[in-house]
C-alpha cells in the first residue's frame, strides 16, 4: 500500500492532533481503508511503544487480546508511522461511539525528571485521575436516531470531577436515554464482561507497569458488509448489529514491575470503572 492511500484518522479524539501538536509538533494520526491507523512515532517516546507492539507475540494471552494488532511501520514525510489496528473499523460509517479513558493513579514513568513527576503530579491531583484512576482524555458521542455528534475534549475530561463523572461522564456515554433499556444494558454488560477479564490479567501481571495508558471504548451499529466485521468487535448479542470493541491503547510509558508488585495504579482505577459500570445496571 501506497503512503498516498492514507488519510487523516478524523475520529481521533485525543493525544497529539492537528490543533495540538504537543511539545514535539507530532503530525496527526492517518488511517488506511483497509482498517488500520497509523500513529506518529514521535523521536523520544514513540520508539518504546513501537518496541512493545512488535513484541506482542511473546505476552500473556490475556494481555494480547486487549492490544491493538501491529501490522508495519509507513514513512510518510520522513516520519515513521506504526499501523496498529483501527478499533473504530467495522461500525457504520459516522456512528461509532469513542471514549478515550485514561487508566491510572500515576501517570509518569520511570524516567520521568523531577520537573515532569510534579507536573503528572498536580494534573493528577486536580483531576479524577488521582482520587478514581480514571479521567476522560476525550470522546464521540453519536445520537442513536440522529446521528448527530457531541465532540467532548480534553479540557472536558480535565474539569469533570469525582462528584459529577458518573453522570456527566459514564452515565452520558454508555447510557443512552433515547436507546432501549435493554440495549443499553447489552452495552453496558458487553463492556463488563470485557473490563472483568481485564482485571484477571491486572490480578497477575507482574510484567508491565501501563503508566498513562488508555482505555478505547468504541460501540455503535456495525457495518452490514461482513467482511468488515473483524475480531475486534463483539456484538453485544447474537440478534443484534451493536457491536463493542475495548482495548488498551498508549504504551509510550509502559515500564517493567519487579515481581511481586502489581500494577496498583492501574487496578484501582479499574476497579473504579467496574464499580460505575455496575452502577448503571443496578440503577436502571
Ligand atoms: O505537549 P502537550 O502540551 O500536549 O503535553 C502533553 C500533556 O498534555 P497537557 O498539556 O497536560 O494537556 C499530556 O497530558 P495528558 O495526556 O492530558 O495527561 C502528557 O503529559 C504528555 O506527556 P507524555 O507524552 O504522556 O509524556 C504531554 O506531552 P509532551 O509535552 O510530553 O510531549
Ligand atoms: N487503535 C486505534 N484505533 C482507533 N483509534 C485510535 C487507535 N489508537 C488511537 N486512536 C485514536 O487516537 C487517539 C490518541 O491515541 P494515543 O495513542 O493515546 O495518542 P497519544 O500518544 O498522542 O496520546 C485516541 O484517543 C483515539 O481517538
Amino acid at each position: 500500500m501506497s503512503s498516498s492511500s492514507l488519510k487523516p484518522l478524523e475520529d481521533q479524539i485525543a493525544g497529539h492532533t492537528e490543533e495540538d501538536g504537543g511539545s514535539e509538533n507530532i503530525p496527526r494520526f492517518l488511517k488506511s481503508d483497509e482498517g488500520y491507523v497509523f500513529k506518529p512515532v514521535p523521536t523520544t517516546r514513540g520508539g518504546k511503544e513501537l518496541e512493545f507492539y512488535k513484541s506482542l507475540d511473546k505476552y500473556d494471552k490475556t494481555l494480547v487480546e486487549f492490544l491493538p494488532k501491529y501490522i508495519r511501520t509507513e514513512i510518510v514525510n520522513n516520519i515513521p508511522y506504526m499501523g496498529i489496528e483501527d478499533l473504530t473499523y467495522g461500525y457504520l460509517e459516522d456512528f461509532a461511539n469513542v471514549a478515550d479513558i485514561k487508566m491510572g493513579t500515576r501517570t509518569y514513568d520511570n524516567s520521568a525528571t523531577e520537573e515532569k513527576i510534579k507536573a503528572e503530579e498536580h494534573k493528577s491531583s486536580k483531576t479524577t485521575t488521582k482520587s478514581l484512576g480514571i479521567r476522560f482524555c476525550g470522546a464521540k458521542l453519536v445520537h442513536p436516531n440522529t446521528g448527530e455528534k457531541t465532540k467532548l475534549s480534553k479540557v472536558w475530561g480535565k474539569q469533570l470531577k469525582h462528584d459529577r463523572i458518573y453522570e456527566d461522564g459514564i452515565k452520558r456515554f454508555f447510557w443512552h436515554p433515547d436507546r432501549s433499556v435493554k440495549e443499553n444494558q447489552l452495552i453496558v454488560k458487553s463492556f463488563l464482561n470485557k473490563l472483568e477479564r481485564l482485571l484477571t490479567f491486572f490480578e497477575n501481571n507482574q510484567q508491565f507497569a501501563f503508566y498513562s495508558s488508555s482505555l478505547l471504548f468504541v460501540y455503535g451499529p456495525t457495518d452490514s458488509n461482513k467482511s468488515k466485521l473483524r475480531d475486534t468487535i463483539t456484538l453485544v448479542s447474537d440478534d443484534s448489529n451493536i457491536g463493542i470493541s475495548l482495548k488498551m491503547i498508549d504504551f509510550a510509558h509502559v515500564d517493567p514491575l519487579t515481581p511481586p508488585t502489581k500494577d496498583e495504579s492501574y487496578i484501582f482505577g479499574l476497579k473504579n470503572l467496574i464499580s460505575f459500570f455496575n452502577q448503571l445496571l443496578s440503577e436502571n
